[in-house]
């Protein structure tokens, strides 16, 4: 298998209120604290990690921000950022990209504010992602807290303005180390030759291993996030499990 076909794996780092948090189910309140961001997010790059997914959840759930913290960590990162949690205009995408990241994930804004959406999809291409966070298959904003529409409606709809690429989070499986949903990735990739990242419920090596096997559809990366902190795997047993 070529680094083409690889799987790439994201650790993630969620922030609330300046901590390193894991969510279950992505709900507010339940939040297990891991400490600083920035440790974290050195900790991962140091042991291999390619990517970072980091996220602020204050502002998706918009209860504040952690925008100066995310730019000191992304500053701080050798290694590729993903940025996530409350891109919704134009000022928030600037200071999103301003920090240097790789690329960016927009969620509530595909949703809510479509046409900004296209407009920065034609504008800035690659450097655009969006997260379809979802239960069953009706899309979540505002933190997944309000309905947004169906899935594949509005995947076809972001598919025909030239969005480069998507990020699938079941929110079922989110923070519950129950494995991911495979059959909504199969799903989503056949509704799409663009990129899947996939999100939500990696519990070991083996749920690695079979996102894995969903490369050659399109699944090109699996975020990581409560099993790592949990220690269920090291991120080097996991960048190990899915090299070959
Ligand atoms: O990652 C989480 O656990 C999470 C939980 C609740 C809300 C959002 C969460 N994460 C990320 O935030 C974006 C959505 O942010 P926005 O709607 O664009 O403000 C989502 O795609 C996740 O990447």
């Amino acid at each position: 298998m070529t680094s083409a076909n690889k799987l790439e794996l994201l650790p993630a780092v969620d922030v609330r209120d300046g901590q390193a948090v894991r969510l279950v189910h992505g709900e507010s309140g339940t939040e297990t604290s891991y400490g600083s961001p920035l440790e974290a997010a050195l900790a991962w790059q140091s042991a291999g990690a390619e990517w970072l997914h980091l996220v602020d959840l204050d502002a998706a759930f918009g209860t504040g921000d952690n925008r100066a913290l995310i730019a000191e960590v992304t500053g701080a990162m050798d290694i590729k950022v993903e940025l996530s949690g409350g891109i919704r205009d134009d000022a928030s995408l600037e200071a999103a990209l301003a920090t240097g990241c790789t690329r960016v994930n927009l969620g509530t804004a595909a949703l809510e504010t479509p046409e900004w959406v296209a407009k920065v999809i034609a504008s800035h291409g690659d450097k655009i992602a969006v997260g379809l966070d979802v239960r069953g298959t009706t899309l979540r904003g505002r933190g997944w807290t309000r309905d947004g529409g169906d899935l594949y409606e509005t995947l076809e709809r972001l598919n025909s303005e030239g969005c480069a690429r998507y990020v699938v989070t079941d929110i079922a499986k989110d923070g519950t180390l129950q494995g991911p949903n495979l059959e909504l990735l199969r799903n989503v990739c056949a509704a799409t030759d663009r990129p899947v990242v996939a999100s939500g419920g990696v519990s070991s090596l083996d749920d690695l291993r079979a996102i894995a096997s969903l490369v050659p559809l399109g699944v090109e990366g699996s975020i990581v996030g409560k099993a790592l902190y949990a220690k269920q795997f090291t991120l080097e047993e996991a960048l190990e499990a899915v090299s070959s």
